[in-house]
């Protein structure tokens, strides 16, 4: 795997992610329910710092014909990021460090009456196998923020920080029947997401008004993500 300038940081924080993200911590009382839409269950946990509201988010769902591997690439790929993202002015790649790992600086909407942001963030995509080598690999995708020369902080943009993890498992349903696991059929595909994101605003926001764009934004961004792929890939052969 070719290395560069982020390829420490890049292991530290996706294995970071890989030790904790899965852990079902839900019947503790530390997480509270923000939103349930059928398979879909998000939650929060209330966390401030100097008044600056840095609720870690978590969301499981669970996603009938679709594939890990066709979920993290499309949520990775540069290519269609505008297709799914509704929150976004704009969406630029600014550097591709290697074949798994982008920078990209996006622009956000502005969530009135906080300024508007700006997000630079390395995205990295993974395959990671499992114990039984009968089960497909889990894929993972890492949106973390960098800096880069191409992505200036300019006034009035606040830049916010972020610390995003999608981490998907692949169910097949009557495996034995399948002994090319391409010929699998849609239906019999389960593909299980866990969604995990800590954003800094990165400067002041009225706390209330941040919890409730969270409340809002972030059911509507995964269901309308989850959705999108779903469409995609209706037709297509299956990506394992
Ligand atoms: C004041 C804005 C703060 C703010 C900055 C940034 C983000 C954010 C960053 C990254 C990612 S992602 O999942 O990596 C997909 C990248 O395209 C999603 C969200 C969210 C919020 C908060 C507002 C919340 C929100 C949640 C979901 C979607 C959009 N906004």
């Amino acid at each position: 795997v070719p290395r560069h300038r982020l390829s420490d940081e890049i292991e530290k924080i996706v294995q970071e992610h890989l030790k904790f993200d899965l852990v079902d911590d839900f019947n503790s009382n530390i997480w509270e329910l923000l939103a349930a839409d059928g398979e879909m269950k998000v939650y929060r946990r209330e966390l401030e710092e100097n008044g600056i509201v840095l609720d870690p988010l978590k969301a499981v769902h669970s996603v009938k014909g679709v594939t890990g591997h066709e979920v993290c690439k499309y949520f990775w790929d540069p290519a269609v990021r505008m297709e799914w993202e509704g929150t976004l002015d704009s969406s630029r790649m600014l550097e591709a460090l290697s074949d798994d790992t982008l920078i990209f600086n996006q622009v956000h909407k502005r969530v009135w009456p906080a300024a508007q942001r700006d997000t630079c963030f390395w995205s990295h995509i993974r395959s990671v196998s499992k114990e039984n080598k009968n089960d497909l690999d889990d894929w993972i995708v890492v949106n973390y923020s960098t800096t880069h020369d191409s992505a200036p902080i300019k006034e009035p943009m606040i830049r916010a920080w972020a610390n995003v993890a999608l981490i998907c498992s692949t169910i097949i349903l009557n495996r034995d029947k399948y002994a090319d696991l391409s010929s699998v059929p849609r239906e019999n595909l389960v593909c299980k997401i866990t969604y995990v994101a800590q954003v800094n605003p990165g400067g002041w926001a009225p706390a209330n008004v941040l919890r409730a764009v969270y409340k809002r934004e972030y059911p509507k961004f995964l269901k309308r993500f989850t959705q999108y792929v779903m469409d995609k890939t209706k037709k297509l052969p299956i990506l394992l």
